[in-house]
C-alpha cells in the first residue's frame, strides 16, 4: 500500500493496542497490526506480548533478529495498518541502490572515489543492471533456491531479450545489432568492464546455486560454438541459445578426469559422415535441462570437441551437491551417439587447443562473480556488526573486540586486494586479442582465481564466526552467510581446481624468464 494511503498515527495511538489479540508494534516509523499474526509468528507469540515490544516501538529488537527483507514478503508486508504522523523511515532498503556501507562496491561506485578504468557509459550501465538484478532475478533466485526448480523461463526470456545472456560472453560478433539493456548503451561501447558488471551484479544475488543455474553452462559451452563452429552451426544454434530458447552446456569433465582433462575418456570414432560418441560427463552445470551439449572426446586423432544436440542415446541425470538443484549439475551419458562430422568444433584432433582457450574467460568470470559474492559477506559481516554493537558479549559490545575488527580487517584487505588485480587483468582484457590473453595473462588469470577462492573460503570461515548460531541456518539472518559457507568452496573446482590453477600460473611464470637474467 502505498505511504499515502495509510492511516497517520500517534505513537498514543499505537500504545493502546498492546495486548494479546489487540497488539500493535512500530517498526521504524511503521505501524504493523500483529493481532492475529502473533499466534503464527514463527519466533513465538510471547515474544510479541512483552511489555518493551507491546504496543511500543520495535525497531531495534526487529532489526536485531530479522533481516529487513521479512517486512517486504507480501504476506508481511499487508501487516501494516499506518505511519506514524511526522516521522520518516530511515532504514534505506537493501540492495536496490549502490550500498553507503564501507567496502560494500567497488570503490568506482562509491561516492567521491575515481577509476582509470570505468566510465560513464560503464556507470549507466551498472545502474540498469542492478536495477534489473534487483527486479526480475533477485526474486526468482530466491524461489528457485528455496525450491530446487531451475530458473523460470519467464526470466530467462527477459534476460535473453535486454541480451543479458549475449553480453555475458563478453565483447565480439555476437553482439552486433543487439539492442544492449534496452538501449542504455551502444553495442560498440560494450568491453569487457561492462560484461565485468553484468557478472558481478548476477552474483549480489547472493545465491551460488541459482547462479550458475542462471545459464553459466552457456556462458562456457556456446563460445567453442561462436569461435570453433562452421557458419551453418553458429545459424542453427547461436540465435536460440542468446533468445534463452534452447540450453547449451560444456561436457568436458568426467569421473576420470577433472581439472586434468587430458585424461577423459569419452570416445568419438568416425562412421561415413557421422561421428559416433560413446561415454560419460559429469559435474554438467545445466546439464540436467540442456538442448546443446560441446563435448570433450578422444578422437583416432587426438582430443575433439563435438556438438550434440540432445537426442536417443543422450541421458542426464542430476547430481545431488551442496548447493541447490537449480544450477542442473547433471551426470551426462552418451550412447553411442551420431552427429555429423559437421558439428565438431574446430579442427579434428585439435580439441584441447578448444577447450583451453575457453579456460580464461570462464576462470575470469567465476572469479569476478566468486570475489562480489565475498564483498557481499563483508557487507552482511559490517552490517551484523553495527547491529551486535548493541549487544554485548561477555560484557562488552562485539565490535569493540580487537579479535572480531581483526578478522573484518582481513576480510576487507582481502577483497579490496583482489579487485584491484581483476580490474588491472580486466583492462589487459580490453587491449589484448584472444590469442594474446592466452599467451599473455593466462596465468595471472589462474593465479587469481586460486586467490580469490582459496581467500573466499577464509573469509566464510571469519564472517561464520562473526555471525556465529545464524551462520548456520538455511533463513533467517545469517542466511547469506550460510549460502557463502556452504557454496564458497564450488569457486575453488569450477574451472580448474586451486592446486593446479596454482601451479599452472607459476609454470607459465619459470616459461617466460628470460634467459640472460640471473640473481
Ligand atoms: C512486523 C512484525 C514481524 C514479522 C513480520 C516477523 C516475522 C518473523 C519471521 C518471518 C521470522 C522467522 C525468521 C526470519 O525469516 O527472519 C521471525 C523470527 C523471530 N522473530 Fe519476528 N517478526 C516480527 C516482529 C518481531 C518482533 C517485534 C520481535 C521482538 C522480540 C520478534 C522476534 C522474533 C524472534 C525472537 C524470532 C526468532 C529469531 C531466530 O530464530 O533467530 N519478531 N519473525
Amino acid at each position: 500500500m502505498s505511504s499515502t494511503l495509510l492511516k497517520k498515527l500517534t505513537r498514543e495511538d499505537v500504545e493502546q493496542h498492546n495486548k494479546e489479540g489487540d497488539l500493535w508494534v512500530i517498526v521504524d516509523a511503521k505501524v504493523y497490526d500483529l493481532s492475529r499474526f502473533a499466534k503464527m509468528h514463527p519466533g513465538g507469540a510471547s515474544v510479541l506480548h512483552v511489555k518493551s515490544i507491546a504496543g511500543k516501538d520495535a525497531t531495534q529488537a526487529f532489526y536485531g533478529l530479522h533481516r529487513q527483507e521479512v517486512l517486504y514478503r507480501p504476506q508481511y508486508a499487508k501487516l501494516q495498518i499506518g505511519v506514524i504522523a511526522g516521522e520518516e523511515s530511515i532504514i534505506r532498503p537493501l540492495g536496490h541502490d549502490n550500498s553507503q556501507v564501507p567496502y560494500a562496491e567497488p570503490t568506482w561506485l562509491s561516492p567521491g572515489f575515481s577509476s582509470p578504468f570505468y566510465k560513464d557509459s560503464h556507470k549507466r550501465f551498472q545502474k540498469a543492471m542492478r536495477k534489473f538484478v534487483v527486479e526480475v532475478v533477485y526474486p526468482d533466485a530466491i524461489e528457485c533456491e528455496e525450491t530446487g526448480k531451475r530458473i523460470s523461463q519467464e526470466v530467462v526470456e527477459k534476460l535473453g531479450e535486454m541480451n543479458i545472456i549475449a553480453m555475458r560472453l563478453g565483447p565480439g560478433p555476437h553482439l552486433k545489432g543487439r539492442t544492449l539493456l534496452g538501449g542504455v548503451i551502444k553495442t560498440e561501447e560494450f568491453d569487457h568492464f561492462h560484461e565485468l558488471i553484468v557478472h558481478s551484479e548476477l552474483a549480489r544475488c547472493g545465491t551460488r546455486g541459482y547462479v550458475d543455474g542462471l545459464l553459466a553452462g552457456g556462458v562456457i559451452g556456446l563460445p567453442p560454438v561462436l569461435n570453433f563452429g562452421s557458419p551453418e552451426i553458429q545459424a542453427k544454434i547461436v540465435p536460440d541459445v542468446l533468445a534463452g530458447k534452447k540450453f547449451i552446456s560444456l561436457a568436458i569433465s568426467e569421473a576420470f578426469a577433472g581439472s586434468d582433462v587430458s585424461g577423459m575418456q569419452t570416445e568419438a570414432y568416425k562412421d561415413g559422415d557421422e561421428w559416433v560418441i560413446s561415454g560419460t560427463k559429469k559435474w554438467i552445470t545445466n546439464g540436467h535441462f540442456s538442448d546443446y551439449f560441446t563435448v570433450g572426446c578422444r578422437s583416432e586423432s587426438g582430443y575433439t570437441v563435438i556438438l550434440v544436440p540432445r537426442q536417443d542415446g543422450v541421458s542426464t541425470k542430476p547430481i545431488k551437491t551442496a548447493y541447490s538443484p537449480t544450477a542442473g549439475t547433471a551426470y551426462v551419458t552418451f550412447d553411442n551417439v551420431r552427429v555429423p562430422v559437421a558439428y565438431t568444433l574446430g579442427k579434428e584432433g585439435k580439441g584441447m587447443g578448444v577447450i583451453l582457450s575457453n579456460f580464461n574467460h570462464e576462470r575470469w568470470f567465476i572469479l569476478a562473480m566468486g570475489l562480489t559474492a565475498q564483498r557481499l559477506v563483508v557487507e552482511e559481516s559490517l552490517l551484523f556488526l553495527s547491529w551486535v554493537q548493541q549487544r554485548k558479549a561477555f560484557g562488552k559490545p562485539l565490535s569493540s573486540q580487537p579479535v572480531v575488527r581483526a578478522k573484518l580487517a582481513s576480510m576487507i584487505a582481502r577483497v579490496e586486494a583482489c579487485q584491484g588485480w581483476l580490474e588491472n587483468i580486466t583492462h589487459q582484457m580490453n587491449n589484448m586479442s584472444y590469442a594474446e590473453q592466452s599467451e599473455k595473462i593466462a596465468g595471472s588469470i589462474a593465479l587469481l582465481k586460486a586467490y580469490v577462492t582459496r581467500t573466499g573460503r577464509a573469509t566464510a570461515e571469519e564472517s561464520t564466526q562473526i555471525f556465529g548460531g545464524r551462520a548456520i541456518t538455511k533463513t533467517g539472518m545469517g542466511r547469506l552467510i550460510e549460502n557463502y559457507h556452504r557454496t564458497s568452496p564450488y569457486d575453488s573446482i569450477l574451472g580448474g581446481s586451486e592446486d593446479v590453477l596454482n601451479d599452472l600460473g607459476v609454470r607459465q611464470a619459470i616459461k617466460k624468464m628470460p634467459r640472460d637474467a640471473r640473481l
